[in-house]
């Protein structure tokens, strides 16, 4: 999971050189960050509406372009994915519940 974000991360670092006219990514930096905020007001509200119709398939899709559009939006501000990920980390740690997992797997 980290991983595939870490490496994903990797491609869009590469995409601020990229050609607009051939990457999505390109082309969503070159129009700035008002753009790329509203791709993830859309995908939040896609997201809303494919979770109260119960569609799983729509549901894995759209939060699927969420993340995405939230991954370019961290890149376009110069913020790590694994900044994140150590964020939710550390807060797992403080609820207790990743000790008593590993207490209980021994
Ligand atoms: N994971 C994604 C990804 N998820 C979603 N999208 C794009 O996000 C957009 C989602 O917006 P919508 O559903 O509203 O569709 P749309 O109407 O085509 O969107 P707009 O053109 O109106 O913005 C689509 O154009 C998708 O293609 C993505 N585009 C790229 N990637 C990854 O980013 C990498 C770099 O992409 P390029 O910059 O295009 O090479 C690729 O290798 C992929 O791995």
């Amino acid at each position: 999971m980290s991983a595939v974000l870490s490496q994903l991360a990797e491609v869009l670092e590469a995409r601020k050189g990229a050609d607009p006219k051939e990457s999505y990514v390109a082309r969503l930096y070159d129009k700035g960050l008002d753009a790329i905020l509203k791709k993830i007001g859309e995908e939040a509200t896609e997201t809303v509406i494919a979770a109260k119709d119960g569609d799983r398939q729509q549901i894995v899709y759209e939060t699927a372009d969420l993340w995405f559009h939230c991954l370019v939006m961290l890149m376009q501000q110069g913020i790590r994915p694994e900044e994140v990920l150590s964020e939710l980390e550390r807060r797992f740690g403080l609820s207790g519940i990743a000790e008593k997992a590993a207490r209980a797997d021994k």
